[in-house]
């Protein structure tokens, strides 16, 4: 502190004082709990590493294009198009008619690729529903194909032994009571109506898909629900008392300060971070502790199906590398397929669905139940942990020239045997450079995917073994 003469000056006197923490703002609609869910279902969600996004509905007819012009946006919204009358795309439910539907096709590309969870559309921005909703006339049951589509998916998931996640826009362009804000009685009146017809949808979807473990809110951004503190949580303890252990992101809704995804205090809202879309934390501190999940498209911004497949089209590589990435830093990797307006996959998402597939087989230990392994990031690739266990495991993308993978351990952690997870019974030399830093040697492998080496370590008590004294320095 700063004295002048005698008397401290007022600065230093604030200068004295520990930073003052800031204080606890009271919140009547914040977060309900700190730190991670222990439960089973959370435990269960936390080690899926690798899940998958579909986004299907009338967005998917047009694709991208109308009247041979391309739409510039994501072509789920392209009814926020100038280049379509609204009423013209709304038409689009009497042409929805997906012959080559096939719900058991769709969970058996996701098995091959070895997704442990799905997250399905039920209703995107634009209204249309594909369950057969008693709440709106906008849904399956009044176009050409009348039946259930939510149904025979998750039916078809849970027999694949793939949990689904339900995707619900709160946002509806189709709902007359659909305000962007609230502005005049007329809003309020309508808003109201709106936040009941909300309600009994997610409250009928909970109880015809009794199966499904959780919901995937989106469409939740605009003033006029960010103003909805109070209604949303009480819509939250609804469907949580509805459905014990039912998972709800950080998405869903605002606390009373305005605040989404952390609340006023910064404490993470719902029960998973939910504001990795279309991008990756690059290191551990970014995810603050909570679990996450990142939800990624194939093309640049393509969640529905887009018949141009325009721009840099993601390499089952670069999402198997965002997987291993993901599992990195604690969270899970969702990877959308944006299916055909006819029901049927694409053939370039079938590729990807196996090409991944086809490395999940030989890999998937390193990804399934894993999180941070807690080490410092090597140039190879990046480390994961088996949850619960003594393995680690190194998701080699960048092979060093020398054959020799540097890795960096706790003191009193010893490494007990070192081998490729793809040939487990050849043992590989680990050479101690320094104190807890080793040499995994391993010469160049062929081929051009990324590998696993797996970590069988031991916590050893006594440090006796070391033959460097720390520097004096
Ligand atoms: C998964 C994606 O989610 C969306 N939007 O996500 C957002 O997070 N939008 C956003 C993000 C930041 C600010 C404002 C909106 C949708 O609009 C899109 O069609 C797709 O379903």
């Amino acid at each position: 502190c700063i004295c002048t003469g005698l008397w401290f000056s007022p600065a230093s006197i604030k200068a004295q004082q520990a930073t003052p923490v800031a204080a606890k703002i009271e919140l009547k609609h914040g977060s309900h709990r700190i730190g991670k869910r222990t439960d089973e279902v959370m435990q269960k969600w936390r080690g899926y590493g690798l899940g998958q996004f579909i986004h299907w509905g009338l967005y998917a007819i047009p694709g991208g294009e109308w009247n041979g012009k391309q739409y510039n946006g994501a072509a789920e919204w392209i009814r926020s198009w100038n280049g379509i009358p609204k009423s013209t795309y709304d038409s689009l439910i009497y042409k929805f008619n997906p012959v080559n539907f096939n719900a058991d096709e769709w969970a058996t590309t996701a098995k091959q690729m070895g997704a442990k969870y799905v997250t399905i559309t039920t209703k995107h921005h634009d209204g249309f529903c594909l369950w057969p909703s008693k709440y709106t006339s906008y849904t399956v049951a009044n176009s050409p194909w009348k039946k259930d589509i939510m149904k025979p998916l998750v039916d078809a998931y849970d027999k694949a032994g793939i949990d689904v996640i339900l995707y619900f826009s709160v946002m509806d362009w189709n709902h007359p009571g659909w305000r962007y804000d609230i502005k005049t009685k007329e809003d309020s009146v309508a808003f109201e109506g709106f936040k009941q017809f909300t309600r009994n949808q997610l409250i009928e979807l909970l109880t015809m898909y009794p199966t499904a473990k959780g919901l995937w809110f989106d469409g939740t951004w605009d003033k006029s629900w960010v103003k909805q503190a109070e209604f949303a949580d009480q819509l939250e303890t609804e469907m949580r008392k509805l459905r014990p252990g039912l998972i709800i992101g950080s998405r869903f809704r605002a606390d009373e300060k305005g605040k989404r995804h952390f609340d006023a205090n910064n404490v993470l809202m719902g029960d998973y971070e939910q504001g990795w879309e279309r991008k990756l934390p690059n290191k551990i501190e970014d995810v603050h502790g909570n679990d996450w999940d990142c939800v990624m498209t194939v093309p640049e911004n393509q969640w529905g199906y887009n018949k141009a497949w325009k721009g840099h089209i993601k390499t089952a590589n670069e999402l198997i590398e965002m997987t291993a990435k993901s599992v990195s830093l604690g969270g899970n990797f969702v990877l959308n397929f944006g299916p055909q307006g006819d029901g049927a996959i694409r053939k370039e998402e079938k590729q990807l669905a196996t090409q991944i597939g086809n490395w999940m087989k030989i890999n998937k230990e390193a990804i399934y139940n894993c999180q941070y392994a807690g080490l410092e990031k090597q140039d190879w690739g990046y480390f994961t942990k088996k949850t619960g266990g003594n393995k680690l495991y190194m998701v080699v993308f960048n092979a060093p020239v020398s054959g020799a993978y540097r890795v960096k351990l706790p003191a009193k952690m010893g490494i007990t045997k070192a081998y490729a997870l793809a040939t487990p019974t050849q043992s590989l030399s680990t050479e101690e450079i320094h104190t807890n830093e080793y040499f995994i040697h391993l010469k160049k492998q062929g081929g051009d995917q990324p590998f696993v080496i797996v970590l069988e370590t031991k916590n050893s008590s006594d440090n006796s073994g070391n033959v460097y004294d720390k520097a004096k320095t």
